[in-house]
């Protein structure tokens, strides 16, 4: 069984057809990258996994369990963790703050904490700065900290290296690649260098539908369906 399905799901955002016909499947376990142009619905994916839009038709299931209407915060509590294009921390907060926030029950486990810090060292560094004053590749690491900080099955995080310079980026593929160790990892990026690097398996949206789904392997060496399936924007 897949950690997660999605089955023909259609996400309609006010009177227009975002998501026509998405489906695929996520194994446990690694980086399922999830490929696109600009404007194709891979934000719009994640927050219907979320329970941030409600799909209709279709079906989405997590470990078996039908998800498509249920409300964002029982979704986060079966152990679905969103990380946000805009990052969603609180720039008042400090780093140690955000992480509390973030916990279900405002107490934060030691050992967890260590290793977080060992996966994102500045955010020890700079643990009582506010938020707002961090690099944007330290914000971007805390947003990824803040959906690790307590055991997750899922993470899905959304173009997580855009606009990070290029050490930040090889930084960030090294903790992905630790937290996949344990979590599975559902990543959308328009930075293929780097998707291809952590993915296992692939899927590709175009104009709202799963136009490609298979392995990250056989993707990453046919260039010329990179070319017809991703263009110039990747
Ligand atoms: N809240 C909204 N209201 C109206 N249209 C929206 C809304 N959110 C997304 N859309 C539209 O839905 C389509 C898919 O958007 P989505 O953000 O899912 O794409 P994306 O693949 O994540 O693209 P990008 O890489 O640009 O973030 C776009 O045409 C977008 O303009």
């Amino acid at each position: 069984m897949s950690l997660l399905s999605l089955k023909s799901v259609r996400t309609d955002i006010g009177q227009y057809a975002v998501l026509h016909d998405v489906s695929f499947e996520v194994p446990e376990g690694g980086v399922f990258v999830l490929l696109g142009r600009n404007g194709a619905g891979k934000t719009t994916t994640l927050r219907s996994i979320m329970g941030l839009w409600t799909p209709s038709p279709g079906s989405i299931t997590f470990r078996g369990q039908d998800i498509t209407a249920m409300h964002t915060a029982d979704i986060a509590r079966l152990g679905i963790a969103y990380v946000p294009e805009n990052m969603g921390i609180f720039g008042t907060l400090t780093v140690d703050e955000n992480l509390v926030l973030a916990t279900a029950t405002g107490r934060i486990d030691p050992d967890r904490l260590k290793w977080v810090h060992g996966l994102f060292p500045a955010l020890e560094t700079f643990r009582d700065k506010q938020a707002w004053s961090l690099s944007g590749g330290q914000k971007q690491m805390l947003s990824v900290a803040r959906a690790i900080i307590e055991p997750r099955d899922l993470i899905l995080i959304d173009e997580p290296t855009k606009g990070l310079a290029p050490s930040i980026v090889d930084a960030m593929a090294e903790a992905f690649r630790e937290i996949a160790e344990t979590s599975t990892i559902l990543l959308v990026e328009q930075n293929f260098g780097f998707a291809k690097k952590l993915g296992r398996d692939m899927a590709v949206i175009d104009d709202g539908r799963v136009v490609h789904a298979g392995s990250m392997a056989e993707f990453a060496a046919d260039r010329a369906l990179q070319d017809r399936l991703l263009s110039l924007s990747m």
